[in-house]
């Protein structure tokens, strides 16, 4: 079912929690709120649900007007970071509990209702646990009964808050993999709301980048990361060096072959996205190294430049053929830039680099 936000505002007293935004969310598509804390994503999330009220603004599901319509009706299921599970019941309890509470008339007999939620662990995998209790499973089964348990009220919207939080790394990169067959399996419309850029951009079809209450970008994953519309949603995702405008040699040709140089304009220059070499590059500048980190398959070479720091990002085969001891001065040149237009724009928090 499809998903239609119009215009809606939220307020906490003086807050404005949400600022007149509108989302459309096609039937079966998997979309990611993706934000820093506090930018409105869970607000959000419950107005789709019915668990909040907006102050403007209306929910369409399926073209229907559905801002008024009760929580329970709106065939809504929900996952929330910290899995709520009953601990009193079994797991096969647990994901039955939706069926066995609906009015006697659509309540489904034992065999369905048994073989539905058998179903479902299955889906997820789990159906040899259908017996145990909730404190005899791991974080990440929990999480999977959890969704076994809202999928099993066929929702027609599948809304999850920070699902997978509350796990380890390997755990959660697990999960997302899986929340991605499972979704492309059940062609259900559903949202979920992360923090976690690496998670929305490796999950997600369209991820919808929030700040401040408003939506900064709406994109496929590739687009908001290889064409950021802000930035704001160019430093939330991914490391990036901040340049003030007035660039020399070949930073202010890379420039001009991005957007024209305005005065006052700032430069995002991605740290794998700078060229270095120990021999002068032409049009290039000179840095020293300060430090060399190495990171999986990746080394970050941080680098100072008139008491600025430079990141660049190489791959380990490129540094090992590169001699890069501390204090070492290195030529650095950008091969792509992007440039925003004023410095009133430059996000919060990073020290714009000066030439
Ligand atoms: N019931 C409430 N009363 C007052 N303020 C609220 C209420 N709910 C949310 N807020 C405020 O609204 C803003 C948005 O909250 P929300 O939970 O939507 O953010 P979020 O993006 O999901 O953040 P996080 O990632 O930290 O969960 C926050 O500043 C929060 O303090």
């Amino acid at each position: 079912m499809s998903i239609e936000i119009r215009n809606i505002s939220k307020c906490f007293g003086n807050f404005v929690a949400l600022d007149d935004l509108s989302l459309d969310i096609p039937t079966g598509e998997l979309v990611a709120l993706l934000g820093p804390s506090g930018c409105g994503k869970t607000t959000l999330l419950r107005i789709i649900a019915g668990m909040e009220t907006p102050d403007a603004g209306s929910v369409l599901f399926g073209g229907q007007e559905a801002t008024h319509v009760h929580a329970r009706e709106r065939q809504v299921g929900f996952v929330f970071q910290h899995y709520a599970l009953f601990r009193h019941m079994s797991v096969f309890e647990n994901v039955a509990f939706g069926l066995r509470v609906r009015p006697r008339k659509e309540r489904p007999s034992e065999a369905e209702i048994r073989e539905r939620v058998m179903g479902l662990l299955k889906l997820v995998q789990l159906d040899w646990l259908a017996q145990r209790y909730p404190s005899q499973l791991s974080g990440g089964q929990r999480q999977r009964i959890a969704l076994a348990r809202a999928l099993a009220v066929e929702p027609k919207v599948l809304l999850l808050d920070e699902p997978f939080g509350a796990l380890d790394t390997k755990v959660r990169k697990e999960l997302r993999r899986w929340l991605r067959r499972l979704h492309d399996e059940m062609h259900i419309s559903s949202v979920f709301v992360t923090h976690d850029q690496e998670e929305a951009l490796e999950v997600a079809d369209r991820v919808v980048v929030m700040n401040r209450g408003h939506i900064e970008q709406i994109g496929s994953p590739d687009e908001v990361y290889s064409s950021p519309a802000s930035p704001f949603v160019y430093q939330f995702l991914g490391n990036v060096n901040v340049f003030h405008s007035r660039l020399h040699g070949a930073w202010a040709e890379v420039e001009r072959e991005g957007e024209a140089p305005a005065a006052g304009s700032i430069a995002f220059v991605r740290p794998h996205d700078i060229e270095l070499d120990v021999a002068p590059l032409a049009g290039g500048m000179t840095a020293g190294v300060r430090h060399v980190h190495r990171i999986g398959p990746l080394v970050r070479v941080e680098l100072e430049h008139d008491g600025e720091t430079i990141e660049v990002e190489l791959t380990r085969e490129r540094a090992a053929s590169l001699d890069l001891p501390v204090g070492r001065t290195v030529w650095i040149k950008p091969r792509q830039a992007k440039v925003f237009a004023t410095e009133a724009t430059a996000p919060a928090g990073k020290q714009p680099f000066l030439f």
